[in-house]
C-alpha cells in the first residue's frame, strides 16, 4: 500500500488505485516500483524496502496542470505514450531497455514491440535472435489498436519485412509523430540490420518520419558511404537525408574527431541548428543513441516541438552521462549509464555542471517595463523567448517588489530548466540565492563579482558588465565566468549607458580571458555585424528590446537565432 502526502494522485498505468491512499502528511511505501504525483507538485518514488525519494519533473507537472486547467481532474487523464519498436539488449544499456528507462525517467508511458532479442554485454553483441515478422505485426496491432499511442520511436528493425509491417500498421493506426533512429551497427561495431533494411527505411519510413537521428556512421551509410569528417559535411548530410522525406533530421556528431564539444546538426528543411554539448569523458556511453531518440519521442508526446524536444533530450543525455561517468558495470569497453540519475541527484537533474560558454549565443534579457507595456507575465515572456531559441535567460526586473520578483523568478526557473536553459538574475544575488538560480549578472556598480562568488559558491554562473580591458581583467580575477560588453550600439533601454561601439567591443574581447557576450542596441539589423568582428571569445549577443519590446517574442527570437547561425557558419 502506498500512502501519499497530498490528496491528488496522477494515475500512471500499472499503479492500481487500490494501492494508493492519501493522507495529509507522512508517507510510507510498501511494494512500489512506480512514480506518481501529488498536489505538492512532487513525484514520489518507492525504492524497496522503505526508502522514499521525492523529486520534481516540471514537464509532468505542467502536463498535470494543463489537465487541471481544462477542468479535467478525473482519474482518467491521458498519459503521454511512446511506443518503441526496437530490439532487446540483455545488458540493458541500449535498445528496448534504454527506451523504457528514458521514457520512465521523463515520465512518459512506454509500450514495447520487440523486434529481436540480442545477447549482448559491455564487450559486444554475442547473438541476435529475430522475432518472426508476423509476431512483430501482432505486437504492433495489439498496442496500436488499443492503447492511444502518441509517438512511435523505432530502433533496431532487423529486416525489410519488419519495416514494411511497421509502415503498414502506422498507416492503419496513425500516430502524432514518428521518430526514426536508423540503428544499423551497435556501438561495439556489430551489424544489427542488413543492407536491404536501408532501402526499406529510405522508401517506407523516412517519408513518414518527423525526425530521423543518424550518427555519423549511419548518415554515411544512408548516403552510400560518403565521408563525414567536418561540421560542414554533417550539414550537407542532413540536407541530403532530409531530401529522402523526413520532416527534420538530426545528424549526431559525437564521433567527429578533434572537437572539444559534441556538435549535432539539426535541419528542418529551411534552417540549420548547430547544437553543442560538452563532451563527457567516460566509457559509459552504450545506449546514448537509443536514449536520445526515446527522450525526443517522450518530449514530443508531452507536447514539445521537435526542436525543443531535441534540446531537452540532449540536455538529459548530457546530464545522465555526466552523472554516470565513473560507474563500473561490466568489463568491456562500453558500459551503460544511469537513466534514473534523477532519483539520486536531489532533483537537480537539469542543473548544468559548470558553465558552457556556448549558452551565451542568444542571451535574452527581460525587461519589466516592456512586459507591462505588452501586457505579458514575465514567465510568458521567458517561455516565448525559449521557444524561439534563446540559449540563456537573464531576469532584469528593475522595478519589481522583492516578493513578486522571487515568485516570478521561481516560475521562470521551472520553465527554463524544463528546456535545459540556464536562468540568471540581474543584480540581485539575494534573489538568485532564494530561488537557487543558475547564477547572476552584475555590473560595475553592483555587488563585486568576488563577493557574489563567495556567496554563490563555485558552481554558479557569474557574469560581469565590462567596458574596458581593465574591467575584463578584474572580472577574470574575481572568478567570473563571462563578461557582458556594451553598448555595442546606442540603446534606449538603459539610461546614460556609454556606447563602446564595435571597436571598443573588439578591444575588450581581445583583452578578455573570459568568454564575452555583446550587449546594447543589438537586433535583427546589426547582430551579424557584431558577430562578424570575428574574435573567437565573442560567443553571442544579449538582447532586450529587439525581443521583448515586440509583439511576438518567439518569432523575433527565432529570426535572430537563424541570423546568428548564418553569421557563425559564414565565419567558419
Ligand atoms: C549580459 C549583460 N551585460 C551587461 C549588462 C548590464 O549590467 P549592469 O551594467 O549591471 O546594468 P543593469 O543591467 O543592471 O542595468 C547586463 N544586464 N547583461
Ligand atoms: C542592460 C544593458 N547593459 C548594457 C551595457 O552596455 O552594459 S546595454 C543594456 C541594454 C540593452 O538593451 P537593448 O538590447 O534593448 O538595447
Ligand atoms: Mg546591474
Amino acid at each position: 500500500m502506498v500512502t501519499l502526502v497530498h490528496n491528488y494522485v496522477f494515475p500512471l498505468k500499472g499503479l492500481p488505485r487500490d494501492q494508493i491512499s492519501t493522507v495529509s502528511e507522512g508517507f510510507q511505501f510498501g511494494r512500489v516500483s512506480s512514480c506518481f504525483f501529488t498536489q505538492s507538485r512532487r513525484v514520489y518514488v518507492g525504492v524497496p524496502p522503505v526508502t522514499a525519494i521525492r523529486y520534481r519533473i516540471p514537464t509532468l507537472m505542467a502536463m498535470r496542470d494543463e489537465g487541471a486547467k481544462r477542468g479535467n481532474r478525473s482519474s482518467k487523464q491521458k498519459v503521454p505514450h511512446v511506443l518503441t519498436v526496437a530490439g532487446s539488449d540483455s545488458g540493458a544499456g541500449a535498445g528496448i531497455q534504454a527506451d523504457l528507462k528514458a521514457c520512465g525517467a521523463i515520465g512518459v508511458y512506454c509500450s514495447t514491440v520487440i523486434t529481436a532479442v540480442t545477447a549482448q554485454n559491455t564487450i559486444g553483441v554475442q547473438g541476435v535472435h529475430s522475432v518472426p515478422e508476423n509476431f512483430i505485426d501482432e505486437q504492433l496491432r495489439s498496442v496500436l489498436s488499443d492503447m492511444e499511442v502518441d509517438v512511435v520511436k523505432t530502433g533496431m528493425l532487423p529486416s525489410i519485412g519488419v519495416v514494411k509491417v511497421l509502415s503498414h500498421r502506422l498507416k492503419e493506426f496513425p500516430v502524432q509523430a514518428l521518430v526514426v533512429d536508423p540503428v544499423m551497427v551497435s556501438t561495439s561495431g556489430d551489424l544489427l540490420a542488413g543492407p536491404s533494411v536501408l532501402d526499406g527505411l529510405r522508401e517506407e519510413l523516412f517519408p513518414m518520419a518527423d525526425i530521423v537521428t543518424p550518427n555519423l556512421k549511419e548518415a554515411s551509410t544512408l548516403l552510400g558511404g560518403v565521408k563525414l569528417e567536418t561540421v560542414a559535411d554533417m550539414r550537407s548530410a542532413a540536407k541530403s537525408i532530409h531530401a529522402l522525406g523526413p520532416r527534420t533530421v538530426l545528424v549526431k556528431g559525437g564521433d567527429l574527431p578533434d572537437s572539444l564539444d559534441a556538435v549535432d546538426i539539426f535541419f528542418d528543411g529551411e534552417n540549420f541548428h548547430e547544437l553543442s554539448a560538452s563532451r563527457i569523458k567516460t566509457r559509459n556511453t552504450h545506449g546514448t543513441g537509443c536514449t536520445l531518440a526515446s527522450c525526443i519521442a517522450a518530449e514530443v508526446a508531452k507536447g514539445s516541438s521537435i526542436l525543443q524536444a531535441v534540446k531537452i533530450a540532449k540536455c538529459f543525455v548530457e546530464s545522465a552521462l555526466d552523472y554516470s561517468k565513473e560507474l563500473v558495470i561490466g568489463t568491456g569497453p562500453q558500459g551503460p549509464f544511469d537513466h534514473l540519475f534523477k532519483l539520486s541527484s536531489n532533483g537537480n537533474s537539469y542543473r548544468r555542471q559548470g558553465f558552457n560558454p556556448s549558452d551565451l549565443f542568444l542571451y535574452a534579457v527581460t525587461d519589466s517595463r516592456m512586459n507591462k507595456k505588452w501586457g505579458r507575465s514575465i514567465s510568458d515572456a521567458v517561455k516565448a523567448a525559449i521557444d524561439g531559441g534563446a540559449t540563456i535567460i537573464q531576469l532584469r526586473e528593475k522595478e519589481a517588489e522583492t516578493r513578486d520578483f522571487v515568485d516570478a523568478a521561481k516560475a521562470c526557473k521551472e520553465i527554463a530548466h524544463s528546456y535545459g536553459v540556464p536562468l540568471l538574475i540581474n543584480d540581485r544575488v539575494d534573489v538568485a540565492l532564494a530561488i537557487d538560480a543558475d547564477g547572476v549578472h552584475v555590473g560595475q556598480s553592483d555587488m563585486p563579482a568576488h563577493v557574489a562568488r563567495r556567496l554563490l559558491g563555485p558552481e554558479k554562473i557569474i557574469g560581469v558588465s565590462c567596458k574596458t580591458p581593465e574591467q575584463a581583467e578584474q572580472a577574470w580575477s574575481d572568478g567570473a565566468d563571462y563578461i557582458g560588453c556594451g553598448g555595442a550600439y546606442t540603446t534606449k533601454t538603459k539610461e546614460n549607458n556609454p556606447t563602446v561601439g564595435l571597436d571598443g567591443l573588439k578591444t575588450v574581447c581581445l583583452a578578455s580571458k573570459l568568454p564575452v557576450v555583446a550587449i546594447g542596441g543589438i537586433g535583427l539589423g546589426n547582430a551579424c555585424s557584431v558577430m562578424e568582428i570575428g574574435v573567437s571569445n565573442l560567443k553571442g549577443v544579449a538582447v532586450v528590446s529587439a525581443l521583448f519590446d515586440r509583439e511576438c517574442i518567439a518569432s523575433e527570437t527565432r529570426k535572430l537565432h537563424s541570423l546568428l547561425m548564418d553569421a557563425v557558419s559564414r565565419l567558419k
